[in-house]
């Protein structure tokens, strides 16, 4: 395939030739197309590197009533992200090797590459995962969220050995259950549905209780030559720990989402139950804080968190509905907005939400449009921005928190040289390609 007259995230303007081996083969000026060669005329349009979400919760086994690989697979396709990295709160849970070949069973349904971390509990088997082409180690959770998969120190300490013997990366989701605010959760709560309750989950995990689970993360992966990554930082003072963890010497990296970029208590009142997610949305002055550090570049990674849950599930009262948004679809079209709006650079998005995630995870062939690595492209307008409504997305949950803000969508997204998702311009009708995912840590 021939994509002509494409702009990159740099601003020059190039053709980019694809192999038959579904590698970039050329990026170039003035490539001709050779006979029977399909070609894919992008004047106008930007292509830029499909995006590496190394945080999705696809559901499968055990959760398929809210995502499955192909659903999932299929959102992820259509908001240009062509790799994802799915986490162990699965039932069973990844933690040792038959859980990881029930779940790579599953993922030969996925239509967009993907990696598979393995969890750590009390009955977790390295052994047995390390010898299965595993992501990395990971989410590892330092408190309980969705799943219940909350350890201690000392578990934690031994998560951090196994892999450091191995190179292997650790993500982490730091909170430190000791330090929440069971008071938060007493009294009226207002009902489903109200600010009351997004607003008590918020100060029930307190912003500190984030901040001091990292700072000791990062220490205890320092003193143990870990490279850690900490998984969905909402606060800006975390952020800042890693940054300054980095500058010391050690392996750390953070990773932030869009709902707590474009969210916060006082933006998502209407949401209720549905913007309870863990860590929880923080306080406009945070995000704010949080969005500019992304716009400097001091955030590394940004990453969805992609938790499914059904509207039943989150309809539930404050305590019984379970954490978690989904966001693999709007991922790309709400930072591009942002682009639109000049309030990020292009090639700042492409960082952080491509070539940074694939270099620090050791994805060599992903992340980049350059020669010789995977052509996994997104094809998009950059100044065709659209309403975000829950209808016109394809994860299985069937909401989205982002209801109503604006989006740039990709108008064509390939796998390895595969047409995974096509939007008919004109008309908004979307089609999709057939499941050519792969595990990325097999070659
Ligand atoms: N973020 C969440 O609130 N929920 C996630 C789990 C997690 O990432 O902690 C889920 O799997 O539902
Ligand atoms: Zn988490
Ligand atoms: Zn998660």
């Amino acid at each position: 395939m021939l994509i002509t007259g494409a702009t990159l995230a740099d601003g020059r303007v190039r053709d980019v030739r694809i192999g038959d081996d579904g590698r970039i083969d050329a990026v170039a000026e003035g490539l001709d197309a050779d006979a029977g060669e399909r070609v894919l005329e992008a004047r106008g349009r930007h292509l830029l590197p499909g995006a590496v979400d190394v945080h999705v919760h696809f559901r499968e086994p055990g959760g398929s009533h809210k995502e499955t690989w192909r659903s999932g697979s299929r959102s992820a396709a259509a908001g240009g992200v062509t790799t994802v990295v799915d986490q162990p709160n699965t039932s069973p849970p990844t933690v040792d090797g038959d859980a990881f070949d029930e779940k790579a069973a599953l993922a030969a349904e996925s239509l967009v590459d993907y990696g598979i971390n393995g969890g750590v509990t009390a009955d977790w088997d390295p052994e047995s995962l390390f010898d299965r082409p595993l992501f990395a180690l990971g989410e590892v959770f330092l408190a309980d969220s969705t799943g219940d998969m909350g350890i201690d120190a000392d578990l934690f300490a031994d998560a951090l050995d196994e892999a450091s013997a191995r190179d292997a990366p650790v993500t982490v989701h730091a909170e430190d259950a000791t330090l929440f605010d069971d008071d938060a959760l007493d009294g009226d709560l207002g009902g489903v549905g109200t600010a009351a309750t997004a607003d008590a989950w918020s100060a029930y995990r307190a912003a500190d209780a984030e901040v001091a689970a990292v700072e000791r993360a990062l220490a205890a992966a320092a003193d143990r030559d870990a490279q850690v990554h900490v998984a969905h930082t909402s606060t800006p003072e975390a952020v800042d720990a890693v940054k300054e963890t980095r500058e010391g010497g050690a392996a750390a990296t953070c990773e932030v989402t869009p709902h707590h970029l474009y969210l916060s208590r006082e933006r998502a009142r209407s949401l209720g139950t549905f913007g309870r997610m863990n860590p929880p949305l923080r306080s406009e002055e945070r995000r704010e804080a949080l969005f500019a550090r992304l716009a400097a570049g001091d955030v590394d990674v940004v990453a969805t968190d992609h938790a499914p849950h059904t509207v039943e599930e989150k309809r539930r009262g404050l305590v019984d509905a379970p954490s978690g948004v989904p966001g693999v679809e709007t991922l790309y079209p709400l930072l591009l907005e942002s682009v639109r709006t000049g309030e990020l650079s292009l090639e700042r998005v492409r960082d952080v939400v491509a070539a940074n995630p694939a270099e620090i995870f050791g994805l060599d062939r992903k992340g980049r449009v350059a020669e010789g690595r995977d052509a996994d492209l997104v094809l998009v307008d950059t100044a065709d921005p659209r309403e975000i409504e829950a209808a016109a997305l394809h994860s299985a949950c069937a909401w989205t928190p982002f209801e109503g803000l604006r989006g740039v969508f990709p108008e064509v997204t390939l796998v390895r040289g595969e047409v995974v998702y096509e939007r008919d311009p004109a008309t908004g009708a979307a089609s999709f390609g057939e499941p050519v995912g792969r595990n990325v840590r097999e070659s």
